[in-house]
């Protein structure tokens, strides 16, 4: 079972090879809600989500995760940014909350599996946080999510501990 710990503050602060980690539609949008702060402060991580998402005739799974290694120029923090694809649509035509979280528990899975993968290649990764996935504008209790997650199963080689960051009231 995967642990969560629960932190106030925010998310973005965090040192080089940190792991964020959002949820994310399948339509190569970061529009609204946290998703378009990753879009203002990660320009090279939105342009790999975007090109994942439409450069295929076939849409992306929903239930899969985008793991981009961390890609900005310059001074900017080098942050792993992880996009849990819970909802192939995103306002009025999204999931529905059942299929919303069982995406996010397959997405998760895909998650640890890529993350185990990029350490055995010998990449660093930090921390793992993750913001309030699905309980803003994809309208899913938080505390839904948050059984969800606690179910996922650790495997050998997985990482099995989550930082939760709730933003300042
Ligand atoms: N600036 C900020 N800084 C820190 N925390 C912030 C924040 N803004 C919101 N939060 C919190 O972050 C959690 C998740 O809430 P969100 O509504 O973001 O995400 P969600 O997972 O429900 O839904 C995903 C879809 O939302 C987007 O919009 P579009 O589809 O583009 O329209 C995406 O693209 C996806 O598709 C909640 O705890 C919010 O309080």
């Amino acid at each position: 079972m995967l642990a969560l710990t629960k932190h106030r503050g925010n998310i973005f602060a965090a040192s080089d090879y940190t792991v964020l980690i959002h949820a994310c539609n399948t339509q190569g949008k970061w529009g609204a809600g946290i998703a378009a702060a990753f879009k203002n402060a990660y320009p090279n991580a939105f342009a790999a989500y975007r090109a994942h998402c439409l450069s295929s005739t076939e849409p992306v799974q929903t239930g899969t995760c985008l793991l981009i290694e961390p890609c900005e120029a310059g001074t900017a923090p080098k942050h792993w940014i992880a996009c849990l694809f819970t909802s192939a649509r995103y306002g009025r035509g999204r999931d529905a909350p059942g299929e919303i979280l069982e995406n996010t528990g397959r997405a998760v899975e895909d998650l640890l599996e890529r993350l185990r993968d990029a350490e055995e290649s010998g990449r660093s990764v930090g921390s793992l946080r993750m913001c309030m996935i699905n309980s803003g504008k994809f309208g899913v209790p938080w505390a839904r999510t948050e059984t969800v997650l606690r179910e996922v199963e650790v495997k050998e080689g997985y990482r099995g501990a989550v930082e939760i960051w709730d933003r300042q009231a």
